[in-house]
């Protein structure tokens, strides 16, 4: 198989029998940093990612082939999108001779962002992920973003003479894309799920006018955790491109010192 290694006469280990009768459902590289392309509203980013990369292994093989998981890694050029990931787990699959598998890729993604007022423009920073899995004879993809929001409490506001507790949320939406080739979903509009259902989006950057408007805008639009999590959800059920979906927000309380949090699961 390699060419290298028969040459030097080094043993071939992984490729040897086992015999203790114990499938392996899982085995791979895990936190390989290493680069990928992402097209973003059109265009092309590049980014470094956080690859997880595993597959199944017969009970009678002694070990996988760790190297070509980064071989695999090192083969992509084309930027990277939900049906090109179907396509290249098989590739990675057929490379690594398995048929379950699994690959992961965590990132930073930018969108560039006008501020409400001023229009002046910068890049908000977002989590990303990809999730595919083959298992069974069956592939999954699946797309993640955590979007940075703010919310603003209704009771407080409902309670208080003058003000109301308010902070920065996180709404982490986890979606299974019914069919990666025909029905892909922009990130783009992932994050605009979250940054609609909140009390307010946020910006980089604001000037004096927009902090008024930002203030003004999630005060107008008071939200619990229970809403904005619903909210989210309402906006998944009614896009016939989803099919699974988890969605978390957590409220990164300013009068305590611990979160609220809630998720729906379809
Ligand atoms: N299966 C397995 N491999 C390991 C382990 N620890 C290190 N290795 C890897 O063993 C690999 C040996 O590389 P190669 O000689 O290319 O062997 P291979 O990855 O099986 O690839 P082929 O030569 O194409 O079969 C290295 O990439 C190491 O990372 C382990 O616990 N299990």
């Amino acid at each position: 198989m390699n060419t290298l290694t028969d040459a030097l006469h080094i043993p071939d280990t992984q490729s040897e029998r086992d015999e203790r009768h114990l499938a392996i459902q899982r085995v791979g590289v895990k936190d390989v940093r290493y680069p990928l392309n992402l097209r973003v509203a059109g265009v092309v980013q590049s980014t470094a990612a956080l690859w997880n990369l595993d597959v199944a292994l017969p009970a009678e093989k002694k070990g996988t082939h760790m190297s070509r998981f980064v071989a695999w890694l090192d083969a992509q050029s084309e930027p990277l999108d939900a049906a090109g990931l179907a396509r290249e787990l098989d590739v990675m699959l057929d490379k690594l001779g398995a048929s379950d598998g699994r690959i992961e890729a965590r990132f930073s993604f930018f969108i560039r962002k006008k501020a409400p007022v001023s229009g002046l423009q910068s890049l908000l920073d977002y989590a990303g992920a990809f999730i595919a899995e083959r298992k069974n004879g069956q592939t999954a993809i699946w797309a993640e973003v955590g979007v940075p929001v703010k919310s603003l409490c209704p009771c407080s506001k409902e309670i208080s003479d003058y003000g109301a507790h308010n902070q920065r949320s996180l709404v982490t939406i986890r979606v299974e894309l019914k069919d990666p080739v025909a029905g892909a979903i922009e990130w783009k509009e992932l994050v605009r799920f979250a940054e609609e259902s909140a009390s307010s989006e946020i910006w980089p950057m604001l000037k004096r006018a927009d902090e008024k408007w930002v203030t003004e805008r999630a005060y107008e639009n008071p939200k619990f955790v229970e809403d904005l999590v619903r909210d989210v959800a309402l906006r998944l059920n009614a896009d016939a491109r989803i099919g699974h979906y988890r969605v978390d927000v957590e409220n990164f309380e300013s009068i305590h010192n611990h979160s609220a949090w809630a998720r729906i699961e379809r």
